[in-house]
């Protein structure tokens, strides 16, 4: 399913574009996808990475690099955790790159989101991933409790301590009751000490692969 739909995304990338690459495992697939269309084509692409994972595999498939200190974004292509239905509001940074993927994503004149049909949801309610700065991570986590939230930090897998990010920060996981996700997502921001947070929702088209084909959802 990742595939297909990695497929069909890497089918909008068109010669001279500047493309966003997302992080996460079907972005991953849509990396590879669009270093082979820019091998067999012959086109001329370039790539801003969202993550250190992209910015390795797209050196890897051949993707020429730039960044956002010379370029705009003429598409980004990212995956999700989660995508509410009706609104096309997403919960992103399962995978800890949310605020880079926030800052290449919101700044595409097109941002389109690649998932399978397990990410659709009535609501969202994915725990919401914010990266913090490590100084602050106590004094936010009260603020998120205060908030109504649980938050906990996300703790590294083969590391005994937190996931430190791309960024050198950590991570809180904060679950909470999404009723206005325009409003919590600047919320969570103005706390001071956080850097970005994985609900977003500016999203042009999301592409999801279903068992009868790629379907195309859009506000
Ligand atoms: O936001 C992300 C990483 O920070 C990913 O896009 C998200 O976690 C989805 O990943 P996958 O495609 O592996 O399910």
């Amino acid at each position: 399913m990742k595939l297909k739909v990695a497929k069909e995304a890497a089918k909008l990338i068109k010669d001279g574009m500047v493309v966003g690459l997302g992080s996460g495992s079907t972005a991953a697939m849509f990396i590879r996808e669009l270093g082979s269309r820019i091998e067999e084509e012959e086109l001329t692409v370039f790539g801003i990475p969202t993550s250190f994972e992209s910015k390795m595999l797209a050196l890897q498939y051949g993707i020429p690099l730039v960044s956002l200190d010379e370029y705009d974004v003429d598409i980004a292509i990212d995956g999700a955790d989660e995508v509410e239905k009706e609104t096309l509001f997403l919960i992103k940074g399962g995978g800890g790159c949310h605020t880079m993927e926030k800052i290449v994503d919101y700044n595409a004149k097109e941002f389109v989101v690649i998932v399978d049909e397990s990410k659709i949801k009535n609501k969202l309610s994915y725990p919401i991933p914010v990266e913090v700065l490590p100084q602050a991570y106590r004094v936010v986590m009260k603020k998120l409790k205060d908030m109504g939230g649980e938050p906990i930090i996300r703790l590294a897998e083969r590391k005994r301590g937190p996931v430190i990010t791309d960024n050198g920060n950590m991570i809180i996981d904060v679950s909470m009751e999404i009723d206005d996700a325009v409003s919590l997502e600047s919320e969570i921001n103005n706390i001071p000490g956080v850097v970005e947070n994985g609900i977003f929702t500016k999203v042009d088209k999301v592409l999801v692969a279903t068992k009868k084909g790629i379907k195309t959802l859009k506000k």
